[in-house]
């Protein structure tokens, strides 16, 4: 994909559950590589905007265009298969297998989505998915845990997984909806390395409470309030933006 092309495009996109408008009148273009941050107060539209951009709920209206094509009317499953990944602010994750099994399943689950082949049939091939998973679990910096079970790993090392499951199918576009939320200090820091050191062809939308780790990953910053977008520009303007200061640091996470 060419550096200047429009990865994502959302023009007026709002969403209502009954009387509450969730989102509202949205628009935002994101280019190639960038590392967009998603800021906003508790129920300002984040989550909800995130979930619109995936597919995971219809829009009330507006479109959604994806790799330069309207997606609007298409499901998650079918924006997934151009490219497009997300992590959840919990993931489930088979506790009682390993981290090389949780890799494989991931695996198997999107080549199965993709060529439509049996997954058990393919399990005698497991062997020639093994580079992929070392690959990709030394890109999370869990390599060293693969043949551990879920249930002894740490938290920490759980959400290292959860980004690895994202980043095995090699998506355009990665989403990641509070990376960071209940990970320790040190824990939060190797989430921040990983994301610092993501490959740059692949672009990141990001919602992010720990503003340490969001504003040392971002490339440009869009906030939220109120489900509207009330001002975007890069990390340094918006740090230094009266009206962001005073919803953050006055009391605005109500
Ligand atoms: N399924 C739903 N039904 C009804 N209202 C909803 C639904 N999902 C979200 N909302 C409402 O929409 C608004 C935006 O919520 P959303 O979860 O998108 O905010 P957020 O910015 O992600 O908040 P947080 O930082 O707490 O995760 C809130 O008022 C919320 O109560």
């Amino acid at each position: 994909m060419a550096q200047n092309s429009q990865i994502l495009s959302l023009s007026g996109v709002t969403k209502s559950f009954g009387g509450v408008v969730a989102v509202r009148d949205v628009s935002m273009d994101v280019a190639h590589g960038e590392r967009r941050l998603i800021i906003g107060t508790n129920g300002a539209g984040k989550s909800t905007l995130f979930n619109l951009i995936c597919g995971d709920i219809p829009l009330t209206s507006g479109t959604v265009r994806l790799f330069e094509r309207d997606v609007t009317h298409l499901d998650l499953r079918r924006r997934a298969l151009m490219g497009m990944r997300r992590t959840y602010q919990a993931t489930a994750l088979f506790n009682k297998l390993t981290v090389r099994q949780n890799f494989y399943l991931a695996l198997l689950g999107e080549r199965s989505t993709r060529h439509h082949f049996n997954l058990f049939t393919n399990y005698k091939n497991s062997g020639s998915y093994n580079e992929k998973i070392e690959q990709t679990a030394a890109l999370v910096d869990i390599q060293e845990k693969l043949d551990e079970v879920i249930d002894n790993i740490s938290h920490g090392e759980r959400r290292q997984l959860e980004l690895g499951l994202a980043l095995i199918s090699q998506p355009k576009l990665l989403l990641l909806d509070e990376p960071s939320s209940g990970l320790s200090a040190s824990e939060r820091q190797k989430i921040q390395a990983i994301l610092q050191n993501l490959d740059p062809q692949i672009t990141l939308l990001l919602v992010e409470h720990n503003m340490e780790l969001a504003f040392a990953v971002a490339t440009d910053v869009t906030v939220m309030q109120n489900g509207e977008i009330v001002c975007e520009g890069s990390p340094q303007a918006i740090r230094g933006d009266e009206y962001v200061q005073k919803i953050y640091l006055g009391g605005g996470r109500a």
